[in-house]
């Protein structure tokens, strides 16, 4: 007992001297250092269990062209490919979506910026304050993870998708601002996409406010010296609604499909788009939010920009639950109803590495 509780003093130390830094990740790797710090190394029993089920390369998590949306026969076969993509691997890629390649070369650009900025201007932004709507920080569950990630991250709360431009950091500003613009058009396509993959009104997904709110969470991983020994984003789910991420080519973010790991594979000028737990919940299941990681590498930096759409903020004190239209007597609620803000509380008291998910707790 003494020794354990010698152990977890020594790791909440070195985890607090990280977080002191407010350098990062790359903070470290600027040092120069040759071996990860071990708040980083994850436990071997997880190592092991990784041998197992790496590396199926043959099968490619579906691939979407959604040019000529407005064709209705063209229509037609996207909500299928949708459909089937949304309900077999919970993700896919979208491409000719629309949002210029120059608006995301960008954006990846303006990201790297930030992070590659003077240390002190980033400094300014390093927090956990919850309610800070622009952050900068390393690892959001630091203290109660098993090993952290590889990575650092700026958090943009887009609440109406209306932010004051003023809060954006300076080197990252315009290149946001741009981005969100076309995310938001992009968000509305794709949940009148989804609405009708479930047999909905096109508008019904739009119409309960789920393309009205997200947050834009920017990865920045540098490279590695022992990626081996740990990971950029450990195994999870997402929380949110729906998710649509941005990556550079490097590469590394992985899929779990029949219980093996699946490379997505960039592809330039793609999006990469996943359904939320919350997603799954108002399908009753028809949908699956599936599980994810990045693998963390010797070349980078990887940059990722997943933006999670989490709805209207009005819909934080609603009764949140499957969509009634689409249950009957034969398709009866997966899940009971909840409040919105009392399983995001869930979710950011808890960490990625937690066993029981937030949606468990409502799963009948
Ligand atoms: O960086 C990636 O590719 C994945 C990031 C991710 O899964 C997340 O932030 O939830
Ligand atoms: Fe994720």
């Amino acid at each position: 007992m003494a020794t354990e509780t010698s152990v977890d003093y020594d790791r909440t130390k070195e985890l607090k001297q990280f977080d002191d830094t407010k350098a990062g990740v790359k903070g470290l790797v600027d040092a120069g250092i040759l071996n990860i710090p071990k708040i980083f190394v994850r436990p071997a029993e997880d190592l092991a269990a990784d041998e197992l089920n790496s590396g199926h390369k043959n099968v490619e998590v579906p691939i979407i062209d959604v040019s000529n949306v407005g064709d209705s026969i063209r229509r037609q076969e996207i909500v299928n490919e949708v459909k089937i993509a949304s309900g077999e691997w919970g993700f896919f890629q979208v491409i000719n979506h629309g949002i210029p390649l120059s608006v995301l070369d960008e954006m990846i650009e303006g990201i790297r910026l930030f992070n590659e900025q003077d240390l002190e201007l980033k400094m300014e932004l390093y927090s956990r304050d919850g309610a800070k709507k622009v952050k900068f920080l390393s690892n959001f569950d630091i203290y109660t993870s098993k090993a952290l990630d590889w990575k650092d991250t700026l958090q943009l709360s887009l609440l109406d998708f209306d932010p004051d431009p003023s809060e954006m950091p300076p080197v990252c500003r315009k290149s946001t601002m741009e981005y969100i613009k076309h995310l938001k058009k992009l968000g509305e396509t794709l949940f009148e996409l989804l609405s009708e993959a479930l047999g909905l009104q096109p508008d019904h997904l739009n119409s309960i406010g789920c393309s009205k709110g997200c947050s834009i969470v920017a990865h920045y991983y540098p490279p590695c010296p022992q990626p081996e020994l740990t990971l950029g984003v450990r195994k999870h789910a997402d929380a949110g609604i729906l998710t649509v991420l941005l990556q550079n080519h490097i590469g590394g973010l992985q899929v779990l499909h029949d219980d093996q790991w699946f490379d997505v594979h960039p592809i330039r000028g793609g999006l990469v788009i996943n359904i939320g737990d919350l997603l799954q919940v108002l399908s009753n299941d028809k949908f699956k939010s599936v599980k994810h990681r990045a693998i963390a590498s010797h070349v980078g930096p990887r940059i990722s920009v997943p933006c999670f759409f989490s709805g209207h903020a009005s819909l934080l004190d609603k009764p949140f639950g499957p969509i009634k239209d689409l249950l009957s007597e034969a398709n009866p609620p997966r899940y009971k109803e909840f409040l919105l803000k009392e399983y995001l509380a869930k979710f950011f008291s808890s960490s990625l590495d937690d066993n029981k998910l937030p949606l468990d707790y409502y799963k009948q």
